[in-house]
């Protein structure tokens, strides 16, 4: 939906390197839910981490059902309900080849011009935890269900000693407001279902065992609103942002690869990573 300069650019600034695995579909499903509604299930157990490769392969799976000109909507889920995705793969970041960190992180912010630029309606159904990278891919939707009680989600990179991007902080902000932002970045919250709803980070909490049902029927219905329209008012509300990004990638590259690679961010990073193998 955006210029067609601007997806040349994205394109041309995804990795490229030899050493880059092609994307893998194995991590991902992608399945029909009627003639013009996409369901894209995250499938790389235990929990749905964002590794290079599965960074990769969500664009792709993205851009390949875009190119489909049948398909108006989109349903993201996980193939798991306890676990939604658990965010980045931290050991992407622990002990990094600084080549591959550049890419890993070009492949992130590939995964949100992906899909947060879609001409698609968009439907996110979140069974489990969203941390972090989890919340990220729930906020690039149009809508978001949850479970409620147990699974958490939120912005908890404070918490870690680490910091949000500026395009991952724009879209929180644009989703539950200033303050409310301002309250939960700067604590690293995690919030439950009723208690992101309160704030506007998820658009409905329901028990686990509707929110699939819903979720679906809520994509069918947003597939039927006249597409162009949509597309077009999507631009509209979320071009800007997007084409900051293009406009600063890499910068943004040189930002993260420079905080992950400081002595102090790798000793978090490993004691972070120890504690998450040790529970
Ligand atoms: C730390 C980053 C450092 C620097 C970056 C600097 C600046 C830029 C900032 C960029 C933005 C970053 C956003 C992110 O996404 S960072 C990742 C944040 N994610 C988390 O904090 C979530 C961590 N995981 C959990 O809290 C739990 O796993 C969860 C509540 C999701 C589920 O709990 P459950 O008990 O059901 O499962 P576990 O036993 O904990 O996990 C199963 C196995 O999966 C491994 N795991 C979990 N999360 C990650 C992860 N994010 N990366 C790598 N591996 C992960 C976990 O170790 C278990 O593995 P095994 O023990 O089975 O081998």
């Amino acid at each position: 939906m955006f210029s067609t300069a601007a997806r040349a650019l994205a394109s041309r600034s995804l990795p490229r390197a030899p050493s880059i695995l092609p994307p893998s579909r194995s991590m991902l499903t992608v399945s029909r839910l009627s003639p013009s509604v996409a369901e894209l299930t995250l499938d790389k157990a235990p929990a749905n981490t964002l590794s290079l490769e599965m960074a990769l392969a969500f664009s792709a799976a993205v851009s390949e059902i875009e190119a489909d000109p049948s398909v108006t909507a989109l349903l993201l889920r996980s193939s798991s309900t306890k676990i939604f995705s658990a965010g980045l793969d931290i050991s992407e970041m622990s002990g990094p080849e600084p080549a591959r960190l550049a890419d890993f992180w070009r492949a992130i912010q590939g995964t949100y011009l992906s899909l947060y630029s879609s001409r698609l309606a968009t439907v996110a159904c979140i069974e489990g935890h969203a941390p972090a990278g989890g919340c990220l891919l729930s906020l690039m939707a149009d809508y978001r269900i949850m479970t409620g009680g147990g699974p958490r989600i939120g912005l908890n990179e404070t918490a870690l000693g680490i910091a949000a991007p500026y395009w991952l902080k724009d879209m929180f902000v644009e989703t539950v407001g200033r303050r409310n932002a301002e309250l939960a970045l700067l604590k690293g919250t995690l919030f439950t279902g009723e208690e992101a709803l309160a704030v506007g980070l998820v658009d409905e909490v329901l028990p686990l065992e509707e929110v699939y049902p819903r979720a679906k029927e809520e994509v069918l219905k947003l597939a039927r609103i006249p597409a162009k329209g949509r597309a077009e008012t999507k631009r509209l509300l979320r071009g800007a942002a997007v084409d900051e990004l293009l406009a600063g990638r890499e910068a943004d590259v040189a930002w993260f690869t420079e905080f992950v690679l400081e002595e102090g961010t790798q000793k978090g990073i490993k004691a972070y990573l120890d504690s998450l193998k040790k529970k």
